[in-house]
């Protein structure tokens, strides 16, 4: 089984390196291999390479930049574009494709946690771009799989866990919006899924496989507010100086934060579907962090 990896340098990207050695020989490639907003390099890349799966964790990830002219360019380039350009090439070699998508495709308004049929509403460019995404790669193949997350944090990469430490040992106090709520996710649990859904696709061989959008985060939610007290709280106990205490950590409103992009209030997803689908179990956020600030912590 030969598997196309791309985006091997960032968060889910390096996590994915490890979790597909053992299912096949992986391809991986970084923007230096690649340019994905170029699609002729990546139609190129896929018909040198011509894999079994095409795994695209990459993606144009600053939010707030998104909303400027050379973001926007960008985001609608690699987040919008490029995956519809690798399920057509992915068609042709009758080869599937695993992409990543985001909370951030709803408008937040829901008071439940968003199910996969719930019409989505971006509040911002990244967002669109995204769901333009999934749309393009949908149109395009079958054969996809859309794993939408949401607040990835993983030792390798930036993250707001990594934000909030390094802040922490900067100021003397910090104010975190505690009006939106999600589940941060590891990026080794997505690559954990990711494993998975190829074992149960080389499982099924040419026997129908439940293709489609998926919901899949980590279980339970918190504020971004609650998360960084979670985080700092950890590196205190274990031993960690930093100028700033959970209790330092004050809840602010969104309206208090202003930037360039609004981030929706409830980011909560519904996995129901994709754990009843695939059988498995999406552990509670805190019981990935512990490892990964582990991880970050002992990195100087
Ligand atoms: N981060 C998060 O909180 C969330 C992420 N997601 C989604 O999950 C997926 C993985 O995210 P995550 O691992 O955090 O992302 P990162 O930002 O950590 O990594 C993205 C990778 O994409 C690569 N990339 C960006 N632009 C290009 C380009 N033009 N050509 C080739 N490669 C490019 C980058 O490579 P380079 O560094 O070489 O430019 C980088 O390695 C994405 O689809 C994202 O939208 C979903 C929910 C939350
Ligand atoms: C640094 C900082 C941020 N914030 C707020 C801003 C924002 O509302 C929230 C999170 O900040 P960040 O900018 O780190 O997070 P953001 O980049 O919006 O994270 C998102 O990334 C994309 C890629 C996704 O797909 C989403 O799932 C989500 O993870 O915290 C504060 O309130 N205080 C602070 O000191
Ligand atoms: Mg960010």
């Amino acid at each position: 089984m030969k598997i196309l990896l791309t985006g091997k340098n960032g968060q889910v990207g390096f996590e994915l390196q490890r979790a597909l050695a053992p299912l096949g020989t992986v391809h991986a490639v970084d923007s230096g291999d690649c340019d994905l907003a170029d699609e002729q390099a990546l139609r190129a890349l896929i018909r040198a390479s011509r894999p079994d799966i095409i795994v695209n964790p990459a993606a144009y990830t600053a939010v707030d930049r998104a909303e400027d002219e050379a973001g926007g360019r960008l985001s609608t380039a690699v987040n919008a574009i490029a995956p519809g350009v690798m399920g057509e090439e992915a068609a042709r070699l009758g080869a599937a494709v695993i992409h990543y998508s985001t909370d951030y495709v709803f408008d937040g308004h829901k008071t439940t946690p968003y199910a996969e049929t719930d019409p989505t509403a971006p509040l911002g460019a990244y967002g669109r771009s995204k769901r333009e995404g999934e749309r393009a790669l949908m149109r395009s193949t079958p054969r996809h799989l859309v794993l939408r997350t949401s607040w990835v944090v993983g030792a390798h990469g930036s993250n707001f866990a990594k934000t909030m430490l390094r802040l922490a040992a900067e100021r003397d106090e910090l104010r975190v919006v505690s009006d939106q709520v999600g589940a941060p996710t590891s990026a080794a649990l997505i690559a954990d899924v990711t494993a998975h859904l190829v074992r149960q696709m080389q499982r099924a061989g040419s026997d129908p496989f439940p293709y489609g959008l998926y919901h899949a985060t980590a279980g339970g939610e918190t504020s971004w507010c609650d998360y960084a007290r979670f985080v700092i709280g950890y590196a205190l106990r274990t031993g960690h100086a930093l100028r700033v205490t959970p209790n330092e950590v004050h809840p602010i409103s969104s309206d208090q934060y202003p930037t360039a992009a609004r981030r929706p209030t409830n980011s909560r997803l519904d996995t129901t579907l994709f754990r009843s689908t695939f059988g498995f179990e999406l552990p509670h956020w805190q019981e990935g962090l512990g490892h990964i600030l582990q991880q970050i912590l002992r990195t100087p």
